[in-house]
């Protein structure tokens, strides 16, 4: 039996596209509507045929949904369900995938019952943007995560996780402000780290812009492919996000240091131990058949 049969996607960029080719794909029978805010968006997404109602305005696209799936920058979550509560069916599952948990969570049970709220994160995503970008194999042996609200419905939270196995995610579960800890090491601090490089490097005065992307090889290659991911979507998950990624960028800082010290004193132990573990750490990546995150894994896949 289908999870949900009726569900609303509310922003149809990357992950919201990806979501609607992946449901089309996995559970052809459910019936898909779908908003964004901006025309131009809507007009692709009909035109890719992403759903089977494209709704010019929130309220229109969720009024007889039983699952709706906020995909929407996380600064813009707790407005865009303020203004679809209005419509919302009593018994429909709203969710989100939002980068950040805590502070969504808040904006979310400020405005909807906490019975209804169920907010998630797929951590599956790219560099790119908008609905040309996304492809229905994006979670395919991904992670997303559940973070059920104090109050909430077990059912609803299991009805939604049965939702992201059939996308083909595994699926866990841990509080808002665990989530937030982690991804604040795993993902926040190195998007914030590639646009720092990126940016030191372009500031050069010493290194043209041009030598930059001449001899840029696979190190300074990968953090610009991070440093190309969307702006407004990263501005508001380290705003979201503030204290678990200043906590993390303190510990970097002070890592930072010490081999900035090493480097000084020609410590050579330091730093060869420091590199023998983190070699380690990718190693056990890799086994774990984790190493599937470049775009073109999904596309091949599709
Ligand atoms: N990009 C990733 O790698 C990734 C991965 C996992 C989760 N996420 C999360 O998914 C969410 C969407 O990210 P994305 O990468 O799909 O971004 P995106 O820019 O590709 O798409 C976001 C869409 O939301 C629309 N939108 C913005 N404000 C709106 C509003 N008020 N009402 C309706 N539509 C609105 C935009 O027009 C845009 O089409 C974000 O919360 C992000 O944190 C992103
Ligand atoms: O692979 C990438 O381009 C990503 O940045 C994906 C990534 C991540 O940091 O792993 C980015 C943000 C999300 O919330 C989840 C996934």
């Amino acid at each position: 039996m289908l999870p949900f049969s009726r569900v609303s996607i509310i922003g149809l960029g990357l992950i919201g596209s990806s979501i609607a080719r992946a449901v089309r794909q996995h559970m052809p029978g459910v019936h898909l509507a779908g908003h964004d805010a901006d025309p131009a968006v809507r007009e692709t997404a009909r035109a890719l045929n992403l759903c089977d109602d494209i709704a010019d305005n929130a309220g229109a696209a969720v009024t007889d949904a039983d699952l709706v799936i906020l995909c929407v920058p996380v600064g813009a979550i707790g407005p865009v369900a303020e203004v679809i509560a209005p419509d919302l069916p009593a018994d429909a599952i709203v969710s989100d995938v939002g980068s950040s948990k805590a502070s969504v969570a808040a904006a979310l049970g400020a405005v909807i019952p906490a019975r209804q709220i169920v907010p998630a994160h797929p951590v599956a995503g790219t560099e790119n943007s908008g609905p040309e970008a996304g492809f229905a194999s994006l979670f395919h042996g991904r992670w997303c995560i559940l973070t059920p609200v104090d109050g909430g419905d077990p059912v609803a939270a299991a009805r939604l996780q049965a939702f992201w196995e059939r996308l083909g995610a595994q699926v866990d579960m841990m509080t808002p402000e665990h989530h937030d800890l982690v991804l604040a090491v795993t993902s926040h601090l190195p998007h914030l780290i590639a646009y720092t490089i990126v940016g030191t490097a372009s500031d050069l005065e010493t290194v043209t812009r041009s030598e930059v992307i001449k001899y840029s090889a696979g190190g300074f290659r990968d953090f610009t492919r991070i440093a190309a991911s969307d702006p407004t979507m990263w501005r508001d998950v380290f705003l979201a996000n503030r204290e678990a990624v200043l906590d993390m960028l303190q510990r970097f800082s002070e890592d930072l240091s010490a081999l900035q010290r090493a480097i000084r004193w020609g410590d050579g132990d330091m730093l060869f131990d420091l590199f023998t573990r983190t070699r380690a750490i990718r190693r056990g990546i890799i086994e774990q058949g984790q190493d599937d995150a470049r775009p073109d894994f999904g596309r091949a896949h599709d």
